[in-house]
């Protein structure tokens, strides 16, 4: 018996999305996104890098499949890709795209692994763009339009469903930041797009009741453990604003029908206000039955005058870092999850990514001694029976990711995968980490 145990109907899983891996960019009628057009624009992504043919997985979802069943899955996480399904985001069917995710979802299924799908993980058709994109309120019709047909494609197939990922990374990372495409760096565009994109979800969760489609339906959002450096006030306060951006400005108005007024209050002073319409708030409201939680670092912060949006800057405490430059704070993992469930009440929750970036080496023999990336994962799956064991309703994990992929725009350098992705020739070499999730999935645990 393992000293790390796992409840047997502990859902492990691992994660990828559409534009990262699928290539076939212009393929079987799928119009372009904004990820096409971002990652074609010179000095966006390093080296160049686009999604044109990234893992290939559009011909080669067979070869993924047969590594997921050979690792023991019981679900993968993946996108489906909306310029497949309508090409300039509203209009025409593309029933070539449904087509191509049937063969996925049935292919999974078929391999006794559950599919879980994500509805936008951010390839928005660059047609929808060219209209302003998530700062068009018609673009929340649209994606509607996109999300029934996809329900109703796969009802009874496909049994978890999540509406957004990472809605922190399509509005501020995107449109305030400026890193991730459209590329804007307009903090009032930013906080728009946020807010569409809750709205979109939540009548994207109305539609899917009512339709009566079967399953579970969530939205995934990335979580930031953000603690305060010293007890001093005006750190309490700066570290707190710096989390918030990340979590509560999206999990508030998810769980609680509400912006947390203090940071209204910071944006008021910025000038900026939330574009609130009668009814979003409830609309955002809508009961979902779990809350994806992408984790993957943390840190220390304390009161800086004039620092970034919030006053506020990041203590380096001494953490190991990824090759992203992030802290390994797997703590942070228990106490953001800790926290959401304080804060939020028993929503059933599963960790929809997290993982890590290291400098891979393939060796002649076709391996990649990965421990840094086992050793990661390890910490964190102890966190994760921590959880479990003082009650957090934590029911699922997916690793991020199955494959290196176009880490989007850090291009191909950054590698993810607990397979590793040779982009000369496309084929597949499973790391040392994936050895070691196989184990635990096996064992239902692992010796700590
Ligand atoms: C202050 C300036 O900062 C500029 C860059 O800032 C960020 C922040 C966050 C990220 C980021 C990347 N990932 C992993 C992805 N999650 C979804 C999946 O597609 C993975 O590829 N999560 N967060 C990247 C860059």
């Amino acid at each position: 018996m393992a000293s790390i145990q796992f409840p047997k109907d502990f859902v492990w899983g691992t994660a990828t999305a559409s534009y990262q891996i699928e290539g076939a960019y212009n393929e079987d009628g799928r119009g372009m996104s904004i990820w096409d057009t971002f990652s074609r624009t010179p000095g966006k992504v390093v080296n160049g890098d686009t999604g044109d043919v990234a893992c290939d997985s559009y011909h080669r979802y067979e070869e993924d499949i047969a590594l997921l069943k050979k690792l023991g899955v019981k679900a993968y996480r993946f996108s489906i890709a909306w310029p497949r399904i309508y090409p300039d985001g509203d209009g025409e069917l593309n029933q070539k795209g449904l087509d191509y995710y049937a063969k996925v979802i049935d292919g999974l299924l078929a391999a006794g692994i559950e599919p879980c799908v994500t509805l936008y993980h951010w390839d928005l058709p660059q047609a929808l763009q060219d209209k302003g994109g998530w700062d068009n309120r018609d673009t929340i019709r649209a994606f509607v339009r996109y999300a029934e047909t996809a329900f109703k494609a796969f009802d009874g197939k496909v049994k978890q469903w999540i509406t957004f990922n990472e809605t922190w990374c399509v509005s501020f990372l995107s449109n305030y930041i400026g890193a991730h495409a459209p590329g804007n760096t307009d903090l009032q565009l930013a906080v728009n797009v946020a807010h569409n994109c809750m709205v979109a979800h939540g009548e994207a969760v109305k539609a899917f009741r009512a339709l009566g489609i079967s399953g579970e339906i969530g939205t995934t959002h990335n979580l930031y453990w953000f603690e305060p450096y010293t007890t001093k006030p005006e750190d309490v306060a700066a570290a707190h604003r710096n989390r918030a951006y990340n979590n509560e400005w999206f999990m508030d108005p998810t769980f609680k029908g509400q912006y947390p007024q203090f940071m209204v209050d910071w944006f008021k002073g910025k000038g900026v206000e939330v574009p609130i319409q009668p009814g979003d708030m409830e609309t955002i409201a809508q009961p979902i039955d779990f809350i994806g939680v992408n984790f993957y670092s943390g840190g220390f912060g304390r009161y800086k005058e004039g620092e970034g949006l919030f006053d506020c800057e990041e203590v380096q405490v001494g953490f190991d870092k990824t090759f992203m430059d992030w802290n390994v704070y797997a703590d942070g993992l228990y106490k953001v999850l800790s926290w959401v469930h304080e804060e939020y009440g028993d929503v059933p929750i599963y960790i929809t990514e997290n993982g890590a970036c290291y400098e891979d080496e393939l060796t002649p023999e076709g391996r990649v001694h990965d421990a840094k990336r086992a050793d990661y994962f390890k910490k964190h799956f102890i966190q994760c029976h921590r959880l479990i064991e003082s009650g957090v309703p934590l029911k699922g994990y997916f690793a991020w990711s199955l494959l290196d992929n176009f880490e989007w725009a850090e291009g191909y350098v950054k590698r993810f995968g607990i397979v590793y992705t040779d982009y000369k020739t496309r084929k597949r070499y499973p790391k040392d980490s994936y050895l070691f999730i196989q184990s635990v999935i096996e064992q239902d645990g692992f010796e700590a």
